[in-house]
């Protein structure tokens, strides 16, 4: 109980974490947390603090899940930054505690793990609520995320045509050249997502840059970024002709500006489609605003410490 916490470098979280392990734990927990009379996940509304000179968020996710005993919190520091600044814009630390006697046991880097969680409840929703029939992917933002969803698409799904943009053409074509497939690099938002099936915006963009009007009906977006009440990834007439999905409607209420600004109503959070109490209308354009959720953190952090004990 008076042991020091063992501390995990990122290059010794990200070997362990992999999309086949921590997919069926996510879809396991969402559907716990949408549960209205389970009490196994306690995960209130992350509460974020301004860094007011310096235009950043620090954000706190604690997370209890009671049928694994797993306490957790993680604190992710987020910043709208240029991009010729060469930064990370989310950086993450997570701790895990003895929920018997709330010592803490592990500090652990919680930059792969924030990748990889987010990537894989996109690619959840997708799973759910894109056309039967999708063959082109389009990835609007190319920073880390953009990353760890290209991973995971490319390898749950086939698809004939992976396309991207970013705000800088040279930043998109870095992505091209560092990804292992072939990618079609746009510069035009509006021409890369023109047909697309499925479409994932993973920008830091405080502004829509995707538009309605230019979706193809039926076709599914995952919108990862805008995760403050002002800020915005999507306009009005896509959050007014889409069916809404979010991971935690609470969540949802509190931090995405796409749904409070455009006045949008939730149709189902994606625990309750993984419970069957809410439908999947993968025939309809459909978005699931993604803002992320403590117990998403906890999954992936019991799982590399479980994986690193085991190894030790
Ligand atoms: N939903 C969730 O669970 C999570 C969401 N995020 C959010 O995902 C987004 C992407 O995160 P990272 O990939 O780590 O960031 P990053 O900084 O690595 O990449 C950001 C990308 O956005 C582009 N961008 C920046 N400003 C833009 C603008 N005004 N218009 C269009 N594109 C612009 C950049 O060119 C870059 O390609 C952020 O908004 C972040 O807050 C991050 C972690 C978890
Ligand atoms: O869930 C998360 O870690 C974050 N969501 C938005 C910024 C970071």
């Amino acid at each position: 109980m008076t042991e020091q916490p063992v501390f995990l470098s990122n290059d010794v979280v990200a070997r362990p974490l992999s999309y086949d392990d921590l997919i069926p734990r996510l879809e396991e927990v969402l559907g716990k947390f949408s549960r209205s009379d389970s009490s196994d996940v306690v995960q209130p509304v992350r509460s974020v603090i301004p860094i007011k000179n310096h235009s950043g968020f620090l954000g706190m996710m604690p997370a209890y899940i009671a049928h694994e005993d797993t306490l957790c919190m993680k604190m992710v520091a987020f910043y709208r930054r240029e991009e010729n600044l060469n930064l990370p814009s989310t950086q993450a630390t997570v701790l895990l505690f003895n929920p018997e006697y709330g010592n803490v046991t592990v500090v652990m880097d919680g930059t792969d793990i924030t990748h990889k969680r987010t990537a894989a409840v996109s690619a959840i929703s997708a799973k759910l609520l894109m056309p039967a029939q999708s063959d082109v992917l389009c990835i609007l933002g190319c920073g880390h995320q953009a990353f760890s969803h290209y991973e995971i698409f490319t390898q749950l799904f086939s698809f004939k045509e992976v396309r991207v943009w970013s705000r800088r053409l040279e930043t998109a074509e870095r992505f091209a050249a560092g990804v292992p497939g072939p990618v079609k690099v746009f510069s035009s938002a509006k021409e890369a997502v023109h047909g697309a099936d499925i479409i994932v915006t993973v920008t830091t963009s405080s502004e829509p840059v995707l538009f309605g009007e230019w979706v193809k009906p039926g076709a599914h977006v995952a919108a990862v970024g805008a995760c403050r009440p002002d800020w915005r990834e999507l306009d009005d007439v896509l959050m007014r002709d889409a069916v809404i999905y979010v991971d935690s409607r609470d969540g949802a209420a509190v931090e995405s500006g796409d749904i409070i600004l455009s006045g949008a109503d939730v149709f189902a959070e994606l625990g309750e489609v993984l419970n069957g109490t809410r439908p999947a209308l993968r025939n309809k354009t459909t978005v699931f605003k993604s803002l992320g959720m403590g117990i998403q953190d906890a999954v992936a952090a019991k799982l590399v410490f479980d994986k690193w004990k085991s190894s030790q």
